[in-house]
């Protein structure tokens, strides 16, 4: 009895936060099925309409999400050190990418974090361009082979897991030389299950989502992603024996390429002694699993954006000309920092289309919010970029693409709260400048190089967020090469 008082009692302070009618056992659950066909995107979409900038949304009896989308709640929420727990679904990610940086919490993910921010250290990234040149020029040679509509979204994904395997892991693996790879269909699979299964409050338990359809695919998808994960380890920690052998310790490392800072994988292995096998494997499969599926994601719909505006496409050609002139020659770091119209156009579109559409937190104490409203200690408090990046209050006729939007005498004034694609304060994301520096590199060997057209006038992709937003079908687009003018 005093478990039902209890419970009774946070139900209702839930409650006194707005939200859609809830039903019998399943919460909101009903509504999501029945009217939106488990399109939670949708369905988030028309609450956010309905009910503003703060609702709840019941999963069942006992889960609750709090939406929050206003900039000054999200200020309070992001840049506490206190609420940093991530929400409660996070934990079914543990099979997948165990307690890594994305999911763990506390001290582990405060160590954690400290041992790898050095990695992404502005003079390590530096020495990655050439590798963003060098897989993205196989991209553009790709995409110029095409005669007819091509879904970029497949051929950007072999890239960016190309560069996030040669970067970050040290090891090369050629991604884009083999048609399919089972790295990159077993993410789908299990971005896939994962969502389906946070909407469906019955395969909450293991053993019941273990023996359902979605559980045996999800679970299948694991085994082939963990199975790459532990060959790029092993393959990294061989060359490094094998290098060692033969120079010493510190010659072996700037040999690696890395200087006198050391890169993600290899700062992993450094750290062998204090972590375990399962610790390394933890973060490798949660950086290649964050590090090459958001920016994929991200660029199929910057190239889509491109083609769909061509005043646009015009003047990130002009950008490109004014660096490069005539010449071929290849990215330098200086270049990237002079695109600044190319990062506006990445920033734009993050607005429109942000790789990330929802990410949320688990609170372990109440969280007082504006308009008087308290979200109780226990709920999942949750962010839609994807919702934010089209509220009109915040953005004037937003669904029109508009990169000048970020020009700063446009952006003063701005919340800045109000646009967060990378999360913000001290759980942001870590990949911010290498996704950002990786994203323009790419945009700009394509543009130099080919002109992109939309597969008919008015084309545009179906979206549905699932842990990743892409489009249902792919993004689809006529390529074609650039003939210089
Ligand atoms: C367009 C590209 C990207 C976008 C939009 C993006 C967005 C985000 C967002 C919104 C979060 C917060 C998630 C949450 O609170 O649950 C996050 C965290 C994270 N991201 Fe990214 N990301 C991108 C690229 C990358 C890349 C390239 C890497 C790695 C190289 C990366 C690694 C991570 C990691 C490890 C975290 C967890 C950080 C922590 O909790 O300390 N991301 N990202």
């Amino acid at each position: 009895a005093h478990f039902f008082n209890k419970h009774r009692k946070w139900a209702m302070a839930v409650d006194l936060i707005p939200g859609p009618p809830t039903g019998f056992l399943l919460g909101n659950i009903w509504e999501m099925m029945w009217k939106y066909n488990f399109n939670q995107t949708q369905a988030f979409a028309d609450w956010t309409k309905q009910y503003g900038g703060i609702f709840r949304v019941w999963v069942g009896n006992n889960r609750v999400l709090v939406l929050l989308s206003k900039p000054e709640d999200l200020e309070i929420l992001l840049s506490s050190n206190k609420h940093i727990e991530k929400a409660d679904i996070y934990k079914q990610l543990n099979s997948w990418i165990g307690e890594g940086l994305l999911t763990s919490t506390g001290q582990k993910w405060h160590t954690r974090r400290k041992l790898i921010t050095p990695t992404f250290h502005f003079r390590i990234l530096d020495q990655f361009i050439e590798v963003f040149n060098r897989n993205s020029d196989i991209l553009v040679q790709k995409l110029l082979t095409q005669t007819d509509t091509v879904n970029v979204h497949a051929l950007v994904t072999l890239c960016t897991l190309d560069i996030i395997c040669e970067t970050a892991m040290g090891t090369k693996v050629d991604a884009q030389k083999n048609a399919d790879s089972a790295y990159v269909s077993s993410v789908h699979d299990a971005t896939v299950s994962f969502h389906q299964r946070s909407m469906r409050p019955w395969l909450m338990n293991d053993l019941l989502f273990n023996a359902s359809s979605v559980g045996k695919t999800y679970n299948k998808a694991l085994e082939e992603m963990h199975r790459h994960t532990r060959e790029v380890i092993e393959n990294r920690r061989r060359e490094r024996e094998r290098r060692r052998s033969s120079l010493s310790m510190s010659a072996a490392d700037k040999d690696l390429g890395m200087k006198k800072r050391v890169a993600f994988l290899d700062q992993l292995l450094k750290a062998n002694d204090s972590l375990l096998d399962k610790d390394i494997q933890e973060e490798v499969d949660t950086f290649m699993f964050e590090g090459h599926d958001t920016t994929a994601a991200a660029l199929s719909f910057i190239l889509y954006n491109v083609a769909a505006n061509p005043e646009v496409q015009d003047q990130l050609v002009q950008e490109m000309h004014d660096i490069f002139g005539d010449s071929s020659r290849r990215i330098t770091a200086q270049d990237l920092q002079n695109m600044r119209y190319t990062e506006r156009v990445i920033k734009e579109s993050l607005r429109l289309y942000p790789s990330v559409p929802l990410f949320a937190r688990y609170l372990k104490e109440d969280l007082p919010v504006t308009g008087g409203y308290v979200i109780p200690a226990g709920a999942n408090v949750t962010i839609s970029c994807l919702q934010m990046g089209r509220d009109p209050t915040q953005w004037p006729d937003p669904e029109k693409f508009d990169p000048d939007r970020f020009l700063p005498e446009n952006s003063a004034g701005r919340h800045p709260y109000a646009y967060v694609p990378f999360s913000a304060g001290p759980r942001n994301c870590i990949g911010q400048k290498f996704a950002m520096m990786e994203m323009k590199s790419t945009v700009s060997q394509i543009i130099r190089s080919c002109k992109l057209d939309l597969p008919y006038p008015g084309y545009k992709p179906e979206v549905e967020g699932k842990v990743i937003l892409k489009a249902n079908k792919g993004v689809l687009l006529n390529i074609s090469r650039r003939l210089s003018s």
